[in-house]
Formats: C-alpha cells, structure tokens, sequence
C-alpha cells in the first residue's frame, strides 16, 4: 500500500514536501510554497504551523459519497470559528498519484486562547470518519505531529512522528482531487455517482432514468453545432435565439429540459453529486444534439465548458496561480462526449456585466450570486473556460449590441464551420 499524504491546496506544482511515514502503511505529508531548499527545521514549517497551536483535519472514509458529505460538516465546523479566532488553510489527503484516493481537509492554526477554536477541536475528534492530528516543534528545533484519537471520549496520544522532507509525487494533488470528483471525463464515472447515491437522494434514480433513455451517440450531423458559452448576464440566451433563427437551427441547452425539474435538489448537494448531475445532463444533451444535427445546424446554451470552467474555479481555492496550469489533464475534453464543431466564449468588462445583470434583474443560481461577491471566482471561471482544450473556444467580445454581436459570430461560423 502506498503512502497516504495530507497536504495543502497547491493549485500549479511547484512546491516541496514535508512529510512523515508514521508507519509501513501510511503516511502524512505537506507541502509548502518555497524556492529555496528547505530545511524540515527552518521557517517555512513555522509559516506553515505558526507560533502557536496547530491542527489537522481530515476524512478516512472508504465510501466517497459520505466523504463528501462529513467534508461539508467539516468545512461548516471551521468556518464557524470567526477568522480572528484562527487561521485555515485547505488540505488534502491523497496516495500519491492514485487518481480516486484524495480526500479534502483542513489546516487550523491559532495562537491566543479561544474557546470556541478548542471546542471545535474537540467536537472534530469525537467525528468517527474524521482523523484529528496536531503538530508541535521541539527543543532540537524538529517539527512532531500526534494523531488524537476519539478512544475512551478523550483524547489519547498515539505514538508521535517526526515531519521531514519527502519526494514530490508526479501528479499535482489538486489535479488528483478535481478528477472524478468535481469534474468527469466519462459518462460512467458520472453516472456510478448517481448510481452510489440513491439511497440518500431518491431524485438520483429520476435523473438515472432519464440518462437511460438517452441516445448514445457521439458523432453529429452533417450540420454544424455551435455552443454558446459565457458567464451569466453576458448574452448567452439573446445570441442564441437570435443565432437560431438567422441560420434556421436548432436551440438546445445543458441541462436539458427534462432535468430542469431536478436542478435545486441537486445545486444543493456537495460538489461530488452536483457536479455528477451537470455532466450527466451533457450527455442527455448530445443526444439530442447528434439526432438534431442530421438535419439542421445546432446551437447549444451552455455544455461541457461551463461543467469543467466552473466546478475548476470552485474546487480550487485562492486566486488565479493555484488553478491548474494549461495543458493539465484536468482542461481536457471526455473522449466518450459529442464535440460540437466551434465553441464561442462571450466575454464582457465586468462593469458592464453587472449593469446588465442589474437591468435583468432576475433571480440567480447561488454561484452566480457569488460570482457577484468574488471578483476572483470570476476570473477563476473566464481563464479555466479558457485553458479548456480541444476544443478550445473561442473569444467573442460581447460588449457591441446585441446585432453587432450576432454579426460578428456569424463571421466566424461562416470561417470556421463554411456554413
Ligand atoms: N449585446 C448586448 N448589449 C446590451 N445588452 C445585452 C446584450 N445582450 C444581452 N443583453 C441584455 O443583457 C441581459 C443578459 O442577457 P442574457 O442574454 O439573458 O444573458 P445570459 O443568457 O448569458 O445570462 C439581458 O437583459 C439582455 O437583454
Ligand atoms: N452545462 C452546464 C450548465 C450549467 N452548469 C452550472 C454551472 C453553474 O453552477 C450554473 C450556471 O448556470 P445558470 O443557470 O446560472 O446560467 P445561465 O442562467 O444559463 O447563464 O450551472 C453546469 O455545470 N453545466
């Protein structure tokens, strides 16, 4: 069995790992942002841990699905300690380089005394599936990590091991952590999620019968078929009612129709089963896609580019440099999904954006409404749209009106589809 490591949020690879081997077993690791050669007793375990207290958190849990749940009971807990209290940082546990072994968790360090830090600690510890570790630096200047265990209702110490510096795994963590947990590069890795969680959400079955009578198919028509992509508020649905009508096509959207129904129960669940949900729905849509496509050109409102663009930005915290780095295999499209023929990113001045947001005025999903309140997720969303491969899309200013800008994609349909 290899190593398990627990590590923070890296985003791009660029970092040294500290860890220690508790056993012939397993094994908990960090890695920290350093250029220099680190050393396991130099400051940068001290940026990491700080002067005072310093804790783990993390989720032992075979079954993922109550992994992803005991996450959001856990990220609820910490974040309940108001940010003067403590400091947190994101942490993930994973096999090094084992695609389904990572776990999300949770660095917390504070230094003055707060009681509410203590009793979330304390709480923490008595979570059967959540393993609580702490970390302390000797007299030789050596940093130590304990794991606390739940036994007897206190807390016993079990052997302590010392924090040294390791090899860094191949893959990037963060890239382990987004495959097949937020985003899904096949339709069965999709679909298991469903399948693993009917029991605690019956709507899965609906949505799993629904995906059973799709059409498997994955080569479209003779006619072309162009996705529309693009943050909310910025034309999407003005261009492609307008774009259907002036070529005679076909308008279809991710998600379909048939899961419209299905959406609240499922933007409500973590992002293991919501993120399921969404590329299911892609799947349904390039059905109708290939079935449409024989006999008009076809335009699509959203697909697959929103599914990955924004469940990226969402499972990597921190600003634009932690997101993967182009060309990671985290931006590449399902081998097993229908490729549209050209992909078009409306792109707007933020500015504008919310002037157009405002003017509609209607409701909007919970991300959209955090898109409002961080600028960064924004930005997060746009570059990960952007460093999506193959294919890649295509940036059209969405600032002229609403003509200048059907004008302008139909230009490069003409180019790019001869159509
Ligand atoms: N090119 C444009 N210029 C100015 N306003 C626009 C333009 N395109 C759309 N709008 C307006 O902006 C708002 C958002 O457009 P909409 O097409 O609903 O975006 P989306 O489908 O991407 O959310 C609507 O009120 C719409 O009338
Ligand atoms: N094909 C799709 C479409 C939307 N999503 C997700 C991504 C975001 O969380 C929301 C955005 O959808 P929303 O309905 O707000 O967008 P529009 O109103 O169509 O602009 O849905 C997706 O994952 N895959």
């Amino acid at each position: 069995m290899m190593a398990r490591r627990l590590i923070p949020n890296l985003g791009q690879w660029s970092s040294r790992i500290f860890g220690v081997e508790c056993d012939k077993k397993s094994a908990v690791y960090f890695a920290l942002r350093v250029d220099r050669q680190a050393d396991p007793r130099g400051k940068e375990l001290k940026q990491l841990f700080g002067d005072g207290k310093a804790f783990s958190f993390h989720i032992h849990c075979e079954d993922r699905i109550q992994r992803s749940k005991i996450y959001e009971l856990l990220q609820d807990k910490v974040s309940s300690i108001p940010s003067t209290d403590c400091t947190i940082m994101d942490m993930s546990s994973f096999l090094p380089n084992a695609k389904q072994s990572a776990s999300k968790g949770f660095l917390l360090t504070y230094s003055s005394d707060s009681p509410l830090t203590e009793k979330v600690i304390e709480d923490l510890q008595q979570v059967e599936a959540v393993s609580v570790c702490s970390y302390f630096q000797e007299r030789d200047g050596m940093w130590w990590q304990k794991h606390l265990s739940q036994k007897g209702g206190g807390s016993e110490i079990c052997p302590r091991y010392c924090i040294t510096l390791t090899e860094k795994p191949e893959v990037c963590p963060t890239v382990l952590n987004i495959i097949n947990n937020d985003v899904f590069y096949s339709f069965e890795e999709a679909y298991k999620v469903l399948v693993e969680c009917r029991d605690i959400i019956p709507e899965s079955q609906a949505v799993l019968n629904l995906v059973d009578q799709r059409l498997d198919l994955t080569e479209r028509g003779k006619f072309p078929v162009i996705v529309i992509e693009g943050l909310d508020a910025t034309g999407k649905t003005t261009l492609t009612e307008s774009l259907t009508q002036t070529v005679n096509g076909v308008l279809l959207k991710s998600p379909p129709e048939s899961l419209a129904p299905l959406r609240k129960r499922f933007d409500c669940e973590p992002p293991l089963i919501r993120r399921a949900f969404y590329a299911l729905g892609n799947y349904i849509t390039a059905g109708q896609i290939a079935r449409e496509s024989s006999k008009a050109p076809v335009i699509v409102d959203r697909y697959w580019h929103s599914t990955a663009a924004y469940a990226i930005a969402t499972a990597v915290r921190g600003g634009l440099g932690k997101l993967p780095a182009g060309g990671s295999e985290v931006y590449r499209w399902p081998e097993d999904l229908l490729r549209p023929s050209l992909v078009l990113l409306l792109t707007l001045d933020p500015a504008e954006r919310q002037s157009r947001l405002r003017g509609r005025g209607l409701a909007h999903t919970r991300e959209e409404a955090e898109l409002e309140a961080n600028n960064l997720f924004r930005q997060k969303v746009e570059e990960a749209y952007r460093r999506i491969e193959d294919p890649a899309c295509v940036i059209v200013d969405a600032s002229p009106s609403p003509d200048k800008v059907l004008q302008q994609v139909l230009l490069l349909i003409k180019n790019k589809c001869h159509l």
